[in-house]
């Protein structure tokens, strides 16, 4: 894959991957998110959580080590966990599946504005989402009764505590329904071993003035889990 790309894509090896043998690695940050994820996967087999940590570069160390291990092969890697919603696009306790992944502040500030990655020329900070893998969680998401949207996931390095961030990330990538802190970390080390990626987030506040008094923890962990059992047989 060039550096120098401008959307990096695993599409590719979609349709030879959804139906072949391997594993799928599912990465969350921290241990309740995984544990939510275990209770939805209820003994599926073939699937290995991890909680890799807080952040992308933790989330990417993590995944990497987990795709490198000689014994495993794995099919698709899904970034999972709670994550803000921007809140015109995405509720608290709904689902968002990711059709883009974008490290959102990846990038230069300069008197004129950000300055991306892409604008920089090191590449890009966006990796598509494996469509076919998304079309298949996305239908038994919704399929469920789940609330659920596809749309861009931003990945940030701080997570958004003010109105005018908000507005600046949502203007800056468009159709932008999410953020959390790993999923361009998942997304880049999965690339980097040809395996499809995708995310899926379950919002537990949203994107904006920060008040943490105000987050829906314990709903977004039980969506999570919600949406987890309604993938069981995507990923069986
Ligand atoms: O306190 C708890 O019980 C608890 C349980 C599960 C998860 C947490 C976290 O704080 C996880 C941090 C994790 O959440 C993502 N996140 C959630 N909301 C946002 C946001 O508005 N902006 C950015 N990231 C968000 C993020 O991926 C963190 O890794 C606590």
């Amino acid at each position: 894959m060039s550096l120098h790309s401008h959307i990096h894509s695993g599409n590719a090896v979609d349709d030879a991957a959804l139906d072949s043998m391997g594993r799928v690695l599912i990465v969350t940050a921290v241990d309740a998110e995984r544990e939510a994820v275990l209770r939805g996967l209820a003994g599926l087999p073939n699937i290995d959580v991890i909680a890799a940590g807080v952040g992308s570069a933790a989330a990417a160390a993590g995944t990497a080590a987990a795709l490198a291990s000689p014994e495993t092969a794995y099919r698709l890697v899904i970034s999972m966990g709670i994550g803000g919603g921007f809140i015109d696009q995405a509720a608290v306790a709904s689902l968002v599946v990711a059709d883009l992944i974008v490290a959102a502040d990846l990038g230069a500030e300069s008197p004129e504005g950000f300055l991306s990655l892409d604008e920089l020329g090191f590449g890009s900070a966006r990796v598509a989402a494996s469509g076919a893998w998304n079309n298949r969680l996305l239908a038994a998401i919704q399929g469920s009764g789940l609330s659920v949207c596809s749309a861009p996931i931003l990945t940030v390095t701080t997570a958004t505590g003010t109105a005018e961030t908000a507005s600046l990330l949502a203007q800056r990538i468009k159709g932008a329904a999410a953020e959390a802190m790993e999923g361009h970390g998942v997304a880049v080390a999965a690339e980097r071993f040809g395996i499809p990626v995708t995310e899926i987030r379950a919002i537990s506040n949203a994107v904006g003035p920060r008040d943490r008094s105000a987050w829906r923890i314990g709903d977004a962990l039980a969506a999570l889990e919600a949406a987890t059992k309604a993938i069981r047989e995507v990923l069986s």
